[in-house]
């Protein structure tokens, strides 16, 4: 479903490559959690997948096309089947869950029709049930500004559910909760890709939520795959190998 060839990424006026080589295919319903200390290419690799970071060397091949060469309006459809969540929620915090889930739609709807906010009655009700399905039903009006961290980041996949996605891409969703709540985000993310077969794709920092959750782990280092397997092949060697002296 996602191909990555070779992919490497050297930001401008860098002189270390952020990725380097990589060689990683993808498939439909796979649950995958990339490791790395902080630098290693979590960021950078992830924001490949969806076109958003355009890889220096290499390319991305996304259901048989190459990302390289799509322009912006042809990676349109594709961003919009790719649902994604971020540490930082990405939200607009004054205005309501609803309106805020409703973004998710930008991308499938013409752009004069985002000007106006409106949205019809089947948008309305893909955004309701999409709230429900991560367990903020009667939170539909609450300002975003007043949600706990853990609400703020189901606020963000029901954005990213609404979108219909076919694939779902994590940057650390979970490095600004406490361990409970993160918890209960990744049993979110589990059910929600089991019910919908997704492909997903999510970096994380905690090695237990990768072993519990994941059906593989990938670790990168200095930009480099340096791990990619079953959870319980990654033992106390790979994770040396991987955080170092961190
Ligand atoms: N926009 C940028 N310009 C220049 N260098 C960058 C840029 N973004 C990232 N880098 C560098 O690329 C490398 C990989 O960064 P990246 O953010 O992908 O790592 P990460 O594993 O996601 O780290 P973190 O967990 O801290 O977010 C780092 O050395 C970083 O400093």
């Amino acid at each position: 479903m996602i191909e990555c060839r070779e992919i490497s990424v050297t930001y401008p006026g860098s002189q270390t490559k952020a990725l380097q080589a990589v060689n990683l295919t993808f498939t439909k319903g796979e649950f995958i959690c990339v490791l790395g200390k902080s630098g290693a290419g979590k960021s950078t690799f992830i924001r490949c997948l969806n076109g958003l970071q355009i890889p220096t060397e290499g390319e991305v091949i996304y259901s048989d096309q190459s990302l390289n060469k799509l322009s912006e309006a042809e990676l349109r459809p594709i961003r919009q089947r790719t649902g994604m969540i971020f540490q930082q929620f990405n939200l607009i915090p004054r205005l309501s869950v609803m309106q805020n889930v409703l973004t998710g739609l930008f991308g499938s709807r013409p752009s004069f029709k985002n000007l106006t906010g409106l949205f019809t009655k089947d948008e309305k009700s893909a955004a309701r049930n999409a709230i429900r399905s991560v367990g903020l039903n009667g939170f539909e009006n609450r300002r975003v500004e007043q949600l706990s961290g853990g609400q703020k980041q189901r606020v963000g996949i029901a954005r990213a559910l609404v979108q219909q996605p076919a694939v779902m891409l994590g940057d650390e969703p979970v490095a600004s909760l406490d361990p409970g709540t993160a918890n209960q985000i990744f049993t979110l993310l589990r059910n929600m890709h089991d019910d919908l077969g997704l492909l997903t794709i999510i970096n994380v920092h905690d090695l237990q939520l990768a072993k519990k959750y994941a059906d593989r782990v990938i670790a990168l280092k200095d930009g480099k795959v340096i791990f990619n397997g079953l959870p319980e092949m990654f033992g106390d060697r790979e994770y040396e190998e991987t955080y170092g002296d961190e």
